[in-house]
């Protein structure tokens, strides 16, 4: 069994709707769905605010690589442009981990290293996972505990099904 941890981001348009298409994407392999949080954006590139949000999913034969396309494939049918670095885009679906694997694949980098800094994956990974371990960085609790989760705020008002 192949289990990753996903976490998906949009700051364009329709920003829950393009959430809401990678669930149901990911609907045969969905384990857990975390609250949607509103987000300031980091990286440098002044932009809207984000919707962030983390995904639990599961398959039986699948490897990494399985996880990095699916979500490829649903950021394309988002209509997704790569046009800025860390810059706005309709749906972004990053692989954080999937089990303990460690990757230096350029195209695949396991653990996705912005993790441990990112806030706006590691609270919406903690609703999902109390206990979560980010592999080779220790409990996802203790890495955000150094964070600052200013600008990271649960709307309680939205939600994905
Ligand atoms: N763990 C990973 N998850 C998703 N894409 C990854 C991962 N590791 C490497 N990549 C590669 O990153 C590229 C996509 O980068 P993208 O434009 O989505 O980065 P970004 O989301 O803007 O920035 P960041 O990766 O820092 O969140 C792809 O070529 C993909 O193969
Ligand atoms: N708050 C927030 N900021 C970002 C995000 C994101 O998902 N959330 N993604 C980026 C590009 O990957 C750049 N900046």
């Amino acid at each position: 069994m192949s289990r990753a941890v996903l976490s998906l981001g949009s700051n364009m348009g329709d920003r829950l709707g393009f959430l809401q298409a990678a669930v149901d994407g990911f609907r045969p392999e969905l384990v857990a769905v975390s609250s949607v949080y509103e987000t300031a954006p980091w990286g440098g590139v002044e932009q809207e605010d984000f919707l962030n949000a983390v995904l639990v999913v599961e398959a039986p034969d699948a490897d990494e690589w399985y996880w990095l396309r699916r979500g490829q494939d649903l950021e394309e049918q988002a209509g997704r442009e790569r046009l800025v670095r860390w810059g706005p885009r309709v749906l972004d679906v990053d692989v954080v981990a999937v089990d303990g694997i460690a990757s230096d694949h350029p195209d695949l980098l396991l653990p996705h290293p912005g993790t441990p800094d990112r806030a706006t994956v590691l609270l919406p990974w903690l609703d999902v996972e109390p206990d979560a371990v980010l592999p080779g960085h220790g409990s996802v609790r203790d890495l955000l505990a150094r964070l600052s989760t200013d600008g990271v705020h649960r709307r309680t008002d939205l939600a994905l099904t």
